[in-house]
């Protein structure tokens, strides 16, 4: 190993809490400007990736689960479970509170599925808002927090003042596995953004081929190139696991996918509100299940380098 290398970190943090928790105000503050970008447009069940920070020699990507921790009135136990899978993969877990609100009725029932997972992830709490309390609430909310749940650690911050932000992030990054970093630093900035568009033309190839559609496929947007007259070129790879899948894909004349680019196009242009060409290519990969048995759930479209 040598000196540039020595150290790093890398891993998967899941943010979690309910709405209004204050999650992207946190998130914008630890990755920069651009992940607020990553809006609630495109649902899906899977955990997306909200945005990557560097601290120090870390890399820390950060993971939700859009959807999963918002029960309307009653909570249905088994779909939070189920859904919890994605969490549950996470090296660690923030769980974002309010000062003001402290244990209520939503945060009680985040509680109870952390309990039902069995990951060995450390949970950290993180008491958010706590410029809007007097500072000698935050004591009782520490301890009335920590009885309830055994977390790791706990954090007093202020996302939208920054406060204990810094030291949360140094935590988080300390906590991480050693490895190299997941992503390469250009494409951070980003990274949500091929998400999203990796994630429509998916959501649209679902659309097209219904039951046809391979289990063993995936979406990576590989390249994103900014022009100057305002619009942008995305090149995107479907990757599927056998050749038989490919023909599928492709259909007549390459009639199915250029159907499929089509639609994604049309929508990502009004996501984004801009001119864009998109370029599909499909792909066969056979070894494609191994990684995906890592990263699938995750919903990653991991990109190994090698
Ligand atoms: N006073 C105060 N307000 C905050 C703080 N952090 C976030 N907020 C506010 O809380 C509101 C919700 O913040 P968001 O970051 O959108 O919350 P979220 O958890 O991402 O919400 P969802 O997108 O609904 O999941 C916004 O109006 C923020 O400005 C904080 O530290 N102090």
């Amino acid at each position: 190993m040598t000196d540039t290398q020595q150290d790093t970190r890398a891993g998967f943090v899941a943010l979690i809490g309910e709405p209004n928790a204050g999650k992207s105000t946190l998130l914008n503050r630890m990755v920069g400007a651009k992940v607020s970008i990553v809006t609630h447009k495109v649902q899906t069940t899977r955990a997306r990736i909200r945005g990557v920070a560097l601290a120090g020699a870390s890399q820390i990507v950060f993971v939700d689960t859009p959807g999963i921790f918002r029960p309307k009135r009653r909570l249905d136990r088994a779909m939070v479970s189920a859904a919890w899978g994605g969490a549950a993969d996470a090296d660690v877990v923030v769980l974002l509170i309010e000062a003001h609100r402290g244990l209520t009725e939503g945060v009680e029932a985040i509680l109870t599925a952390l309990e039902e997972r069995s990951g060995p992830a450390p949970i950290a709490l993180a008491i958010n808002k706590i410029d809007r309390v007097p500072a000698e609430s935050l004591l009782a909310l520490t301890k009335k927090m920590n009885d309830r749940y055994a977390f790791t650690e706990t954090f007093l911050i202020s996302a939208e003042k920054g406060r204990g932000v810094e030291d949360l992030r140094d935590w988080l990054a300390g906590k991480l596995p050693e490895g190299p970093w997941l992503y390469p630093e250009d494409q951070i900035a980003d990274l949500p953004l091929r998400m999203i568009a990796a994630e429509m033309t998916r959501e649209k190839l679902t659309l097209r081929l219904h039951e046809e559609l391979p289990y063993q496929l995936t979406v990576e947007t590989e390249k994103w190139e900014e022009r100057a007259d305002g619009s942008a070129r995305i090149d995107q790879i479907v990757y599927v696991a056998r050749d038989g899948h490919k023909g599928i894909l492709l259909g007549k004349k390459g009639e199915t996918i250029k159907a499929v680019g089509r639609a994604s196009r049309e929508e990502l242009e009004k996501f984004l509100d801009r001119r864009i060409h998109l370029f599909l290519q499909v792909k066969v990969r056979p070894n494609w299940l191994e990684e995906r048995d890592r990263y699938g759930e995750m919903g990653l479209d991991f990109n190994d380098g090698d």
